[in-house]
């Protein structure tokens, strides 16, 4: 379908095909098998709800859509929004001076999914020629984004009205899914978002339009530049080497009048200030360290057994695990249990994310060498960098153990382990019907 959008001079975006889900155009759409499905252990109920795949659902804890005909609560599921469009309104608009933008066009609430960013799905390298292409033909706007460590979407030609959002102080966020085995970025409500408020989001992390777009956000903390808070677009105005093929040969941006000294560095954590890794452990017990969640980047990293993730009991260790949700102190009914599991695995998707992140911002450093390379290999980065990758790797792969561990355990109220592409039934005690067991872990440690 082709839209044409007019604001009141008669005047409307470039055309484009707008499209309801990613293209792949060097590849297909991976085709799930059935054994792959994740479903959850969500009962529908009518008098909760959040019971049908709200907050608690463990494939909502681990940024998973459920998969329609296999989530036990049918038609009921809440967790199927990429599939189904549930977006809120949404209006385009022209913008004084950065084009066109988009509103909310109705109230949003903080943390609800606003609308997914679909485009092409091409490979970087693909999308390098492309950036290089639209930028010769004077396409002013920018329209690709990074998908994954090898793929990027290019929303330029085919795209949602996401493509529209323009860069500033955020007042959504850009998140990852995975939905059917394949992974989609939808933007998410940051804060409440008033009905008439432009959407935006920070541009800062990944950029590929170009060093040299002036922004024209107006915040006081401004940084000048579309992209200019990015690691690349420092070490290219630092004369180090480029991250992006953004400069023609005889422009020198640097004769601007804007100092990219004084740009701080673009740490994704400052999107959330809630998200910031959790302290060093502290000796005392209880700590987060001692929870299975992660400590501090930069301290030697210990990966400890799985018995070390405190299920289900014991004062205080949602709370020292870092949970910004839940602030119980004494767990002594078994619904207080339940109410410390929920805060346990609130704080193991926090730390997931967080490795996430950090996995992330660590390949923006890694990712010029392998472009120079034209390779999707890390080959070709220094030693140090190569340990700090494999350190934040194994944290983020220790963080995702972590919550799947505490999933399995049981933890979301509902002890049925999980097998992959179904639910088990539960295993009466002394029954040893050659199923899947619940994996032993010490609640008192
Ligand atoms: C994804 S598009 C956003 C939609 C775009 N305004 C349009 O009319 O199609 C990104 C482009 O919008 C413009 N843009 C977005 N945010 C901006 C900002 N804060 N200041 C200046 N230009 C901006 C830049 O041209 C950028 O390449």
């Amino acid at each position: 379908m082709n839209f044409y959008f007019q604001d009141q001079q008669g005047e409307g975006p470039p055309l484009y095909e707008h499209i309801y889900m990613n293209e792949f155009v060097y590849r297909k759409h991976v085709k799930q098998e059935e054994e792959d499905i994740v479903v959850c252990v969500c009962q529908f109920d009518a008098n909760d709800p959040d019971s049908a795949c709200g907050e608690r659902c463990l494939n909502v804890l681990t940024s998973t859509e459920c998969t329609p005909g296999y989530c036990p609560c049918g038609v009921y599921c809440k967790n199927q929004k990429f599939q189904k469009c549930e977006y809120p309104i949404l209006r385009l608009f022209k913008t004084e001076d950065r084009g066109w933008g988009l509103l909310a066009a109705q109230n949003i609430e903080a943390g609800q999914f606003v609308i997914e960013y679909c485009g092409e799905v091409i490979s970087w390298k693909e999308a390098e020629q492309r950036s290089q292409l639209y930028e010769s033909k004077g396409l002013r706007d920018a329209y690709i984004i990074s998908l994954n460590g090898n793929e990027s979407i290019d929303a330029t030609r085919k795209g949602s009205l996401a493509r529209f959002i323009n860069h500033s102080c955020p007042t959504a966020r850009r998140r990852k899914w995975t939905v059917s085995g394949e992974i989609r970025v939808g933007i998410f409500a940051k804060q409440d978002i008033p009905a008439g408020t432009e959407l935006s989001y920070d541009y800062n992390f990944e950029w590929y339009g170009g060093a040299k777009v002036r922004c024209l956000c107006g915040a006081p903390s401004c940084s000048g530049f579309l992209g200019a808070k990015s690691r690349g677009f420092q070490r290219a105005f630092a004369g180090a080497f480029y991250l992006w093929k953004t400069t023609t040969p005889g422009d020198d941006p640097v004769s601007s009048s804007y100092s990219v000294d004084n740009i701080p560095l673009y740490d994704s954590g400052e999107d959330d200030p809630s998200l910031k890794l959790p302290k060093p452990p502290a000796p005392a017990t209880g700590t987060a360290a001692e929870d299975g969640v992660s400590g501090s980047l930069t301290s030697p990293m210990v990966i400890e057994p799985l018995n070390s993730v405190r299920i289900g009991s014991g004062d205080g260790e949602a709370a020292a695990a870092g949970s910004r949700r839940c602030t119980r102190r004494r767990p002594t009914t078994k619904k207080d249990d339940d109410e410390g599991a929920a805060c346990l695995l609130f704080a193991l998707q926090e730390a997931k994310e967080e490795a996430a992140a950090a996995l992330e911002a660590l390949y923006d450093e890694i990712r010029p060498a392998i472009e120079e390379h034209e390779r999707d290999t890390q080959d070709s980065v220094s030693t140090s960098v190569a340990e700090k990758w494999i350190e934040a790797s194994c944290r983020k792969l220790k963080a995702e153990f972590d919550l799947y561990a505490a999933v399995v355990k049981g933890v979301t109220g509902n002890p049925r382990p999980l097998r992959r592409g179904r639910a088990v039934p539960p295993v009466t005690e002394g029954e040893d019907n050659g199923e899947i067991k619940y994996l032993e872990m010490s609640s008192s440690q």
